[in-house]
């Protein structure tokens, strides 16, 4: 393990009966970045989250939390864990502070630091005028913030949030996210999800899983390089004939889409984008179009669990 790595995971497994829902993962969280964990719906991202923060035993396989071995020492281990569970623990019945008092007893928090502990989850999070609100009377927004202030009011190292938007409005799932983001950088924050744009908006990193298996780790600026192609869409109102267009430098196929777009093909990395919008201007072709192509991640995603090639050790 690296020494900027804060949770290592090593040939983990799970099975349930016969059923391996995690197949031998290993991986590294480090201090202070944002990990996405994505993958499908039953690809084996809750089984793992639960393992990670100490609340299902793997079949095999050794978890570390800054350097401590969370089966071996599980209450030291898991001290500099947060947890946000898909379904989040919350008590409708009782207030804010009634409940954030009582995680902090449950994190051992000694009862003197309890206020300023609850103060500084509260500020962090957006709830600060909200203390003294009924729990099953906030918005699902507002629940989901009372269950990221529970993941860290013992300040963890890591935090751990499992679907964090699932069920929430546009507006919350954008609130949601930059607080996810925030929380990077002072703790280490691995937040699985299976959508795609969640991980691009929030995470500094990504590990896809599929049946179990990690098949792809990678930067976001490598996924979106994955996503890229070598195509261009080009609209113009008023268009030449089509060998005017292939005769542009850097143009290596064109492919007319109705009258007035073009699908342009290309060398990598050898956008004729500019050449084109010279030709259109001078030419008064009337450019109201001018973008590269990108894969959409899904595809990148079904290319990536589809095909054995497209495998690779994460
Ligand atoms: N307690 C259990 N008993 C039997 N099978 C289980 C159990 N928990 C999970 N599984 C199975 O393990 C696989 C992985 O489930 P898991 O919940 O980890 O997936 P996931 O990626 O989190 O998907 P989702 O987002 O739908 O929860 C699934 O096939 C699921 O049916």
């Amino acid at each position: 393990m690296s020494e900027a790595s804060l949770i290592g995971v090593e040939h983990l497994y799970r099975y349930f009966g016969t059923h391996c829902a995690v197949n031998g993962i290993s991986f590294e969280v480090r201090r202070g970045e944002v990990l996405g964990f994505l993958g499908p719906n039953g690809a084996g991202k809750s089984t793992t989250m639960r393992m990670l923060t100490g609340n299902l035993a793997p079949s095999a396989g050794r978890i570390t939390v800054g350097g401590i071995d969370l089966l071996e020492h599980p209450k030291r281990a898991k001290a500099a864990i947060g947890y946000l569970p898909e379904q989040p623990p919350l008590y409708r019945e009782l207030t804010v502070n009634e409940y954030l008092t009582y995680c902090a007893r449950l994190h051992r928090i000694e009862r003197a630091r309890i206020p300023a502990a609850l103060a500084a989850a509260k500020e962090r999070c957006g709830l600060t005028e909200s203390g003294d609100r009924l729990i099953g009377n906030l918005s699902k927004g507002y629940q989901q913030r009372v269950g990221i202030a529970q993941a860290i009011i013992h300040s963890p190292d890591v935090v751990v949030l499992d679907e964090p938007t699932v069920g929430l409005d546009p507006i919350q799932i954008r609130e949601i996210r930059a607080l996810i983001r925030e929380l990077g950088g002072e703790h280490s924050v691995i937040l699985s999800t299976h959508i795609l744009p969640e991980v691009q908006a929030t995470c500094d990193r990504v590990q896809i899983i599929h049946q179990g298996e990690l098949v792809v780790s990678d930067t976001i600026a490598g996924l979106e390089q994955r996503m890229q192609t070598s195509r261009l869409t080009i609209g113009l109102h008023r268009p030449p004939d089509i060998d005017t267009l292939r005769a542009i430098e850097g143009v290596r196929s064109v492919e007319a889409e109705g009258t007035d777009r073009f699908h342009i093909g290309h060398y990598p990395a050898e956008s004729p984008a500019e050449a084109l919008a010279l030709a259109a201007a001078r030419e008064n072709w009337g450019l109201y179009e001018l973008i590269p192509e990108r894969r959409s991640l899904e595809d990148v995603f079904v290319d990536l669990t589809t095909s054995e090639s497209g495998r690779e050790a994460a």
